[in-house]
């Protein structure tokens, strides 16, 4: 049978790596979160106990009411003697009732810390882990792993765990209680635990696989729900919400009828452990009204008996309700160490290296590089010396490996062969906070957070620089990549631009995130094509503060236009996964066949869609601040 893909596959159909784990195994690796809150679950799980026992008790003085004051008050008419046996009736009720509500209050606070604790501890790995894992991931199912999966663990944590061990000590004390003080009426009651013992089991067989794949499906959907939502224009400007809709209710159908087999395993069994004991009390009923007749039982000995049993049922019949919380749980776990326990491959080393001369000085010496599910080498054997303080372009037709070299130099993935220096240190012996501090970049899509432009822009800046020195840069990094507009929003650089910037355009979405990389101010800038969005005159605009901008910096800009090679000092070719050739734009016209075509077909696609070429002539800068303008007015409307 061919086994679902890991990779490609959606959660719900991947193997499951923990399966074969028991699940109290698989529970215990909660612990470490656990532990901190551990003296008040541990103290939420006496009351319940003292709850529990409390209830247990009432049978025993129910009893001793029975064939003592009872029996005796009926013989003599003396009512009086029941009130002493009332009052312990009442204190213990009374007693059960303080503990229930002691046990609600212990462990309500730890629940959610636990909670809390896990989801920081999750979000904090997410971060940590590298681009490659989010590459596998889809964010769905990382988001119903953060939300619905830790919400029933919170739950089981302070419902669930508790009600199963208070189930399992009411139901052995109960049970023992009976068979020490009913004999064998106590030892056929016994009996009738066998079966419920063996539908458990098989019930929790069947339950902790359907509970996974509904988990699963749930994270799928989520996923589904996202990509819609972040692609509504894509859907809407192509017809194909219906499609949409359609393939989101094919998943939401299957997860129903996961749903449905949950609810009908949990009804099944259920029904059995309510059925099972109820027979197995007739047939004690039966049996006692024997015994008490023939004088072998008391009837005080009878009637507790049936009032143990009673409180003795209550877990058993609860006793579905609680295994499906705790299965749900340890899916909740298994799902949650499934990314917990996925090992970050870009660590920082043991005995880290700072660079002796931080100038900037990138340089890949053969680098081969490989995507963790490709069948080939993006990068073979590339050799790129980029100097301090020079910018060079990179250019090659598209899908030659131009941003996945770019990704390289800060460390967003590791080499599969040779070395990526920064100032003669290879990016693997830095701490990566350095590596960062040391690299810049601004991708081609251009994300931007959910702040305001001040904190997005700022985003690569030191906290800890005074607020002049933090206003001067976000100034100047907005003045450099043209992005004046800001300053014009309704707030100002402090305006909330909308979820991932939405609100703003994408020409202005480029621009801010090129100011993000300028503020930073780093050694080595990496540029992936941040011009492509603009306009020919805000280009033009860009390009020549640009210019003034990025001496000190090395920097390395993708090139999708002729126009932005203008930027560089010279031009490195990507061709095969190879560098091919590095020169100057007029030598490599001069000499490189292979230069000449890549910047003919760029040129065709810049004409195409309306944007100058190398030597056409730049237009007025102001043009520029005049396109700004036309952003702004835009955005006031936008906003
Ligand atoms: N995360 C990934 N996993 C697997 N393969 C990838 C991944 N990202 C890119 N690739 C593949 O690597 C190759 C190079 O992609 P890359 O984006 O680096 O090219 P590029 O030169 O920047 O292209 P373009 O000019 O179109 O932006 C492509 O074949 C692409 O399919």
């Amino acid at each position: 049978m061919p086994t679902a893909d890991p990779v490609t596959a959606p959660a719900s159909a991947r193997p499951i790596a923990d399966a074969d784990q028991s699940t109290v195994a698989a529970l215990r690796r909660l612990l470490p979160f656990v532990r901190p809150a551990l003296p008040r679950l541990v103290a939420g799980m006496f009351s319940a106990l003292g709850a529990s026992l409390a209830a247990l008790a009432i049978p025993r003085v129910l009893q001793r009411m029975v064939d003592g004051p009872l029996a005796a008050g009926a013989r003599e008419h003396d009512a009086g003697a029941l009130w002493g046996a009332i009052a312990v009736v009442l204190a213990l009720g009374l007693a059960e009732a303080g503990l229930v509500l002691a046990r609600r209050n212990l462990v309500m606070l730890p629940g959610t810390r636990v909670e809390a604790d896990l989801r920081m501890a999750l979000f904090r790995h997410l971060q940590d882990l590298p681009v490659a894992f989010h590459d596998r991931w889809a964010g769905g199912q990382l988001l119903s792993r953060s939300m619905s999966d830790l919400g029933l663990l919170r739950r089981w944590l302070v419902f669930g765990l508790l009600q199963l061990v208070v189930s399992c000590v009411t139901v052995l004390v109960g049970v023992g209680l009976l068979a020490a003080t009913t004999g064998w009426l106590g030892v056929v009651y016994l009996v009738g635990a066998v079966p419920v013992t063996v539908i458990a089991f098989r019930f929790s067989r069947r339950y902790r696989a359907i509970a996974r794949r509904s988990q699963d499906q749930a994270g799928d959907l989520a996923t589904t729900v996202e990509e819609s939502v972040h692609g509504i224009r894509v859907l809407k400007a192509f017809g194909r919400g219906r499609d949409a809709l359609a393939s989101f209710t094919g998943q939401a159908e299957r997860l129903r009828s996961t749903e449905l087999a949950k609810a009908r395993a949990q009804a099944q069994v259920n029904v059995a452990l309510t059925l099972i004991p109820e027979l197995t009390l007739a047939v004690c009923l039966v049996l006692g009204a024997l015994l008490a007749h023939d004088g072998a039982l008391s009837v005080g000995a009878l009637t507790a008996f049936f009032a143990t049993a009673a409180v003795i049922n209550g877990p058993v019949v609860d006793l579905g309700m609680t295994l499906s919380m705790t299965f749900n749980a340890r899916t909740a776990v298994d799902r949650l160490f499934d990314v917990l326990s996925t090992a970050n491959p870009l660590t920082d080393p043991t005995d880290p290296i700072e660079p002796a001369d931080p100038r900037g000085h990138v340089r890949l010496r053969d680098v081969t590089f490989q995507y963790d599910d490709a069948v080939r080498p993006v990068l073979e054997h590339v050799d790129l010396d980029l100097p301090a303080g020079t910018t060079t372009a990179l250019v090659g037709l598209t899908g030659s490996g131009k941003s996945t070299l770019a990704m390289l130099i800060p460390r967003l993935y590791d080499v599969t062969g040779g070395a990526v220096e920064i100032d003669g240190v290879d990016v693997r012996r830095m701490r990566r906070a350095d590596v960062r501090r040391a690299v810049a970049v601004a991708f081609e899509d251009p994300t931007l957070f959910s702040t305001s432009v001040r904190e997005n822009v700022l985003l690569g800046v030191d906290d800890a620089l005074p607020d002049d020195v933090k206003q001067e840069r976000l100034a100047q990094a907005l003045d450099v990549a043209q992005a004046h507009f800001a300053t014009r929003l309704p707030h100002g650089v402090d305006t909330r631009v909308g979820e991932e910037g939405l609100s703003l355009s994408g020409g202005q979405r480029q621009r801010l995130a090129l100011a993000r990389a300028i503020a930073a101010r780093p050694r080595v800038l990496v540029l992936d094509d941040p011009l492509s969005a603009l306009d020919v005159a805000t280009e033009e605009a860009v390009t020549a503060r640009l210019r003034q901008a990025l001496t000190g910096a090395t920097t390395l800009v993708i090139a999708h236009r002729p126009s932005t090679v203008a930027l560089a000092d010279r031009v490195a070719v990507l061709r095969d996964g190879r560098v091919s050739a590095v020169g100057t734009h007029a030598e490599l016209l001069a000499t490189d066949p292979h230069y000449r075509y890549v910047i003919s077909a760029l040129e065709d696609d810049a004409a195409q869609h309306g944007v100058g070429a190398l030597d056409d002539p730049a237009p007025p800068t102001d043009m520029g601040a005049e396109s700004g303008l036309h952003d702004d007015e835009a955005t006031g409307a936008r906003l």
